[in-house]
């Protein structure tokens, strides 16, 4: 039960301080109103309108206590705000109407994913309710109170900042303007994954243009800005000050009220275009405030921008946001500053780049062009331009796309923008925001067992096929079966969710179904997943395409031809197929999403035969956003104002085989790692298309750790020769070997069909090791298909010493890039790692018992934690050598606004609710 210690005013209503006496907005004598004994509420009102059972009363405000309920018919958690009559005063009465009556316009008809949706609506003779979504949260200001000194980490701030900048975008962007005007930590909720809930629009109000004051001042002291004191009409920029004074609470742990309130004095030093930009917004003249929310948010971004760019070495690419000025995180926070939008790659196995390597190389892209598929970051247009929506039929977004051959089936699809469009049109359980966090999409709400063994879903209310059909929970147990059947060939479900009980059995044919095993439908609305380890990454493994749903009546009379049939209303996401040639992709607005629509009335995806062709298009503007830049445009492409880059979680690396002398020596390993200066590849080679880095878990991944440093103690990335020729010395005394010239060979593989750049860059390498090290390094290329059946074999065959390959994430958890690689048993370990006879392996199978215990370790920070300290460990034992990551680099038109991409390179299916075409 949250603490009440907030007096309102009968008068006004506006929140004062329990122990004042005056009120603070309108100066008259403050009432100190009654609690109400939930207690006895509860024993004597236990189901509402035969429908609502309260469980348990989880808030209380100025009128209104708000209660986690069960809604009988739909069998899901609801929140019952009752606002009780008997008792107020006349005044209080009207406020309390007005804002009952506003909260339910407002709930009703605004949609947007930080918003709680209003269900239902109805009073009886001494209450007034109101059913909403439940957040299954605490509010900022109950959350801060629980960590020390009351201050959140600068990166989660401004992931919260980002967060409500793009709710109060879409509310001051309405016609005429909402202003929310209580903007405070007690009104954001936050969940435990991290999304960010506006709640209480029981005070906002339309903006009236002409209108010089309000009627009434309303509003939270210190929070509110001093037009909101009755002296003038509150405008965006009220809000702008109200968000300035949440972020400096937060950030300083103080209230605004406290004796002191300037942030110079506290122990927190901030980027300085945040200092600058929070003074702007705490400005007392409106007028010297930042003019609008969009431009706060652009500056919010640029400073998010620094922030991740300071923790990369320069690169020579003329970035395209604005500089990032270095800047200190308090040592407290230093272990969590991961960068909070870090684009991703959509790729899942080695396997899978493989086959689209060899597939682009037909197509004519450079291999490296595959790397480098959509992501992004927001893109914005002026204030002016944003508010001025042309009509739909001037919304179409043209998409360059490389490839559309793939079928659209959610348990095989592996290519970026198969992927993109099967995450718009097949909604899942649960899908990502663009900070990487998960939040229900299918499912409202779900809860796990202590242990997380059982985790139940409870779904949205009334969901629906595109065809109107009815979507419940046994569309999705057959889904998530579906994806298990050994039968489709390329399912990637046999990695993202072994762990559903039975379907190991399932994949070995054992077993036809693992419905009524590992996955249960108690009812239409509620969905039961069983797992065999109770790995704490389990939701992250849902946002995978395979766990998506597809239409079982389709695929019934189809087969698995069922995807040529798209169009015949099987979606479930924000939008549905109109057209499928293979050549082009088009997408409408699916009526029947549950969630917010979209604004645009059509996106084409068109198939382009190679990069310089679809760029041409850019350029000539049949398209709008070409995603895949290769390495031979970036130098032309990164001249052009539009053109965008950030870190997506791909990694090239090189593996050394533990079992094959001489790399079962480490102290061998370490010097071949040592040699090479990482910071020339991405420089000179790679165009500033990559970054080099020390990280097995990239940037961007929210376990990434800012702190981790080379296996020479530093976090340089040029290499460092002499501890190279050093330790090379040490290594072979130890393995007996006198001089250079009884070196065992060496042999670096690769991929027949490396691009040039890839080919210059193993070249590189090669003439590395021969300076530092004085060894020569052959080279051999190997087909495709042989090199990846080589790669996967490592293990047993010992027939490749030392590889380059590049790995991307399936979904984002530190356990994608350690445990999945590196675990004892795992079917990816192809390296041996900790199974091999070096002297190492003990060492190895510690680093793996680490990794094991994390994986089941429900506590997050511990669980990253334990993840950090196994990545450190596994650098210094050059489990592999990363080189790079890749950077995404496209271009998308200015009039696009909205468009933000996450860090799996997706678009997140409610976030099409606010990308639209300006003028
Ligand atoms: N949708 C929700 N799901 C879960 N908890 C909620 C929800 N809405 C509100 N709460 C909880 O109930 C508390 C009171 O809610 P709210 O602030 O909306 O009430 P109010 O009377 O309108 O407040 P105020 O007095 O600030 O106007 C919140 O602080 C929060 O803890």
């Amino acid at each position: 039960m949250k603490p009440v210690n907030i007096l309102y005013c009968a008068n006004c209503g506006a929140a004062n301080h329990e122990q004042d006496t005056i009120c603070f907005a309108c100066g008259k004598t403050l009432v100190h109103a009654q609690d109400i004994d939930e207690q006895e509420q509860m024993q004597t009102i236990v189901l509402l309108e035969n429908r609502y059972r309260l469980i348990d009363s989880v808030g209380k405000g100025g009128f209104a206590t708000v209660y986690k309920a069960e809604d009988l018919r739909s069998k899901t958690i609801v929140a019952v705000k009752e606002i009780t009559l008997k008792d107020l005063k006349p005044q209080e009465i009207i406020d309390a109407t007005d804002t009952y009556h506003r909260e339910i316009r407002f709930g009703e008809s605004l949609k947007h994913p930080a918003l709680p949706r209003v269900y239902a609506h109805f009073m009886d003779q001494d209450h007034w309710y109101i059913v909403a979504q439940f957040i299954d949260g605490q509010t900022l200001e109950e959350y801060r109170q629980q960590l020390p000194g009351g201050q959140l980490p600068l990166d989660e701030v401004l992931s919260i900042a980002l967060q409500v900048c793009d709710v109060l975008t879409y509310l001051h962007s309405r016609q005429p303007p909402i202003i929310f005007r209580d903007i405070k930590p007690d009104n954001i909720m936050r969940t435990r994954a991290g999304r960010i809930y506006l709640i209480d629009l029981g005070i906002a109000r339309q903006f009236r243009p002409g209108q010089r004051r309000d009627t009434q001042a309303l509003g939270s002291p210190g929070y509110a800005a001093p037009e909101q004191y009755g002296s003038d009409q509150t405008t965006e920029r009220s809000d702008i000050y109200s968000l300035g004074a949440t972020l400096q609470a937060l950030l300083t742990g103080r209230d605004p009220l406290d004796e002191d309130t300037t942030i110079t004095r506290k122990p927190v030093v901030l980027p300085e275009e945040l200092s600058e930009l929070l003074a702007e917004m705490l400005a007392r003249d409106p007028a010297q405030r930042p003019s609008s929310i969009i431009s706060v948010q652009r500056r919010l971004e640029q400073i998010n921008t620094g922030i991740a760019s300071s923790q990369a070495s320069p690169i020579p690419v003329p970035p395209p946001a604005p500089a990032s000025t270095p800047y200190y995180i308090p040592s407290t926070t230093a272990g969590s500053g991961n960068p909070p939008t870090a684009p991703k790659q959509r790729f899942g196995r080695l396997q899978v780049i493989a086959i689209a390597i060899a597939l682009l190389a037909v197509l004519g892209f450079g291999s490296d062009s595959l790397l480098n598929y959509i992501s992004g970051r927001t893109h914005h247009v002026s204030r002016s331009q944003a508010t001025s929506i042309p009509p739909a039929s001037q919304q179409v977004l043209n998409i360059a796309a490389s490839n559309l051959d793939e079928p659209l089936d959610p348990a095989t699809v592996q290519y970026t923008q198969s992927t993109q469009i099967v995450s718009m049109t097949s909604a899942g359980l649960v899908s990502l925001e663009n900070d990487m966090r998960i939040h229900g999409q299918l499912a409202l709400s779900w809860e796990t067992d202590p242990q997380g063994y059982t985790w139940t879903f409870h779904l949205q209310h009334g969901l629906k096929f595109s065809d109107g059909s009815p979507l419940t929970s046994k569309d999705i147990a057959y889904s998530l079966d579906r994806a298990l059947d050994p039968a489709l060939k390329d399912g990637t479900a046999m990695y993202n969710l072994q762990y559903i009980q039975g379907a190991d059995q399932r994949f070995a044919g054992k077993v036809k179904t693992v419905i009524g095993q590992g996955i249960l439908t108690p009812d239409d609305d509620t969905l039961v997943i069983k797992l065999s380890k109770n790995i704490a990454y389990f939701l992250d493994t849902l946002t995978c395409p395979c766990a998506s749903v597809v239409k079982k009546a389709l695929i019934d009379k189809y087969g698995q031809n069922f995807t040529d049939h798209l169009s015949e209303g099987s979606s479930s996401g924000p939008f549905k197929i109109e057209r499928n040639t293979k050549q082009q992709v088009d997408l409408i607005p699916n009526p029947d999403y549950y969630g917010p629509h979209p604004k645009l009335s059509r996106i084409s995806f068109t198939a382009y035969t190679d990069a310089e062709t679809s760029y041409h298009a850019y350029q000539t503007g049949q398209v709008s956003f070409v995603n895949n830049i290769p390495l031979s445009l970036a130098d032309t492409a990164s001249r052009d104002q539009t053109f965008y880059r950030s870190p997506q979680l791909t990694m090239t690396y090189v593996a050394m085989n533990y079992q094959i002398k001489p790399f079962d020596n480490i102290k061998i390993r370490q010097a071949f790692a040592l040699a090479i200066d990482k910071d020339l590849i991405s420089q000179t080679i790679r165009k500033g298309t990559t970054f080099p880095t020390n990280h097995i878990i990239p940037r961007g991944d929210p376990s990434a750790n800012p702190a981790t440093v080379g296996l020479d103690g530093n976090q340089s990335t040029a290499g460092n020769p002499e501890q190279a020729k050093q330790l090379l010395q040490e290594g072979m005394d130890e393995e007996g070997i006198a001089a250079i010239k009884s070196f065992p060979t060496v042999t670096l593989t690769y991929s027949q069909n490396s691009s040039i750049a890839s080919r210059e860059e193993l070249a590189f390498l090669q003439a590395q090791w021969k300076t530092t090290l004085g060894i020569s390094v052959k080279l051999q290329e190997m087909p495709v298909g042989t090199f990846y059946n080589l790669v996967d074999n490592a293990k047993d065959a010992r027939n490749i010493q030392m590889w380059r390959i590049s790995w991307a994430a399936d979904y984002p958890d530190a356990s994608d890039w350690t445990t999945l690689q590196f675990g004892q048993n795992s079917a990816q370990n192809t390296y041996a790692y900790g199974q091999n006879q070096s002297k190492a392996a003990p060492d190895q199978q510690v680093i793996q018992k680490t990794l094991a215990q994390a994986d089941v370790t429900q506590d997050q920070q511990q669980r990253v934690a334990l993840y950090q300290g196994a990545e450190q460990n596994l650098i210094n034992d050059v489990a592999w050598l990363p080189l790079y990551q890749f950077y995404d680099c496209y271009v998308v038109k200015p009039n696009i606004y909205g468009l933000t991409v996450n860090a799996m390179g997706m678009i997140s299916p409610d976030d099409w609710a606010n990308i639209y075409v300006t003028q």
